[in-house]
Parts: C-alpha cells; structure tokens; sequence
C-alpha cells in the first residue's frame, strides 16, 4: 500500500478501468510503472531492450505495410512505455471470474512475457476464446488500437482477457508502447493516398481518456462512426 495509486493516476499499486462502485472488479492486482530512462534503475535495463525489441517489430511492419519506416519510426522514438506487472491469485470459483476482462490495449504494440508460465490468457477469434500457451522466455506481441490507427486498419487490435486458476497464482508483465502527449494519432498519409481513412485524427490524449473513462468492454470503437 505504499505505493498505491493515487485516485485518478494509473502509476502505482492498485486497478485498472474502475468506473463505478456497483462494477465487479477483476480478480487480478497490478503495479503499473513508468518504463525508459530515470526510471526505477533494476527496471530500466529491461525497459531500453523492450525499446529496442518494439523498434525492430516497428521496421519490420512498416515494411510489411511498405510505407516509409522513417515516418512510422517517429513516432517511438521518444515513446511513452508504461510497464504493467500483473497478480493474479489463485480464485476457488475461478470460472465465476476473469483476471482481467476482455479489451484491446490502446497501445500501439504490447509486449507481454507470462511471467510463471501458468496458462490464462486467451485472445478472441471467431467469437472464441483461444488459449495462449505461455512459452519460457518468450513475448507475446499484441497489436493495440494505435497500430491499428496508424496502419489504417491493416493491422487490427486483439481482443484478449485474462482467466485465473482454482490453485496457482498467474504473473504476468505487459509492456506498452505508446506516443507521447500531444502526439496526433492518425492514418499514415501515404497509407490514405489512395484508401480513404477509415479513422479519425486525434491527439493520443483524447483517445486515451474516451477508453480510460470506459468500463473494459471488448474492442473500444475507434472508427468514424463513434467520433
Ligand atoms: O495477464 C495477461 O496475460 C494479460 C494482461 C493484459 O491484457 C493487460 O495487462 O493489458
Ligand atoms: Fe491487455
């Protein structure tokens, strides 16, 4: 409880996406941590190779969507990375709730390392739910909604939860990446040369305060019709 959140900041130990007192909570804890340089120094290693890694995935899939990886790139290097350590005990009635309800992250990738290996998290194809089999030291990669602005819809956000076990606890540690304030978040111009944009053009503030004042409800709408 020392380091708590402090109400209406993410940072801290405590929950994420609580809107009203009648919710039910998620059956999960997080420490929610600030990643790059001066931040906690045992994090900070770990957090400049995280950087590294999405700056590598960002060359390969500006490449794949064949627009300029310098453009694309702008974006990240002086990017915003929140670390989010996950705790998930063990719950008797563990099919009566979720570790964490199902939602896109609004980032623009995330890395996630299952920390102990114990099954629970699950991504939504097809209106089912899909295990992913934690692998020792490997990371998931999660595209977010920002990607999937950027892209134009090339790429798409998942939609993924967190179930919990009857008798293990589950860790897991999710790095997200994301622009910095006052960044406009929007199509790639030579993505909509030809294409016409399918989203809008909004500062990362306003996007991210429409999806941090919503309840978690699967895939936050992000398309023309809602703005
Ligand atoms: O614990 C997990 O595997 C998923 C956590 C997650 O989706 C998140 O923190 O955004
Ligand atoms: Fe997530």
């Amino acid at each position: 409880m020392a380091c708590a959140q402090i109400p209406n900041h993410i940072e801290g130990y405590g929950q994420a996406f609580i809107v009203s007192e009648e919710q039910k909570l998620d059956w999960g804890v997080m420490l929610f941590l600030f990643g790059l340089p001066g931040c906690l120094p045992t994090l900070e290693n770990y957090s400049m190779e995280l950087h590294n890694v999405m700056i590598q995935l960002m060359k390969l899939i500006a490449k794949n969507l064949g627009t300029d990886p310098e453009k694309l790139l702008s974006f990240f290097e002086d990017e915003i990375q929140g670390i989010k350590l996950n705790y998930y005990p063990p719950c008797p009635e563990a099919s009566k709730v979720l570790g964490a309800s199902p939602h896109s992250d609004t980032t623009a990738l995330t890395l996630l390392l299952q920390v102990n290996e114990v099954e629970g998290l699950q991504f939504n194809r097809n209106q089912k739910w899909v295990p992913v089999k934690p692998i020792p030291n490997a990371f998931i990669i999660n595209i977010g909604d920002v990607l999937e602005i950027l892209s134009n819809g090339e790429y798409k956000s998942v939609v993924h939860r967190a179930v919990v076990n009857p008798e293990k606890e589950r860790l897991s540690i999710a790095s997200f990446h994301c622009q910095k304030m006052g960044t406009q978040i929007g199509p790639l111009e030579d993505l909509v040369q030809t294409n016409k944009a399918l989203y809008k053009t909004l500062p990362i503030e306003e996007f991210r305060r429409l999806k941090m004042t919503s309840k978690l409800d699967g895939k936050f709408m992000i398309n023309k019709d809602r703005f």
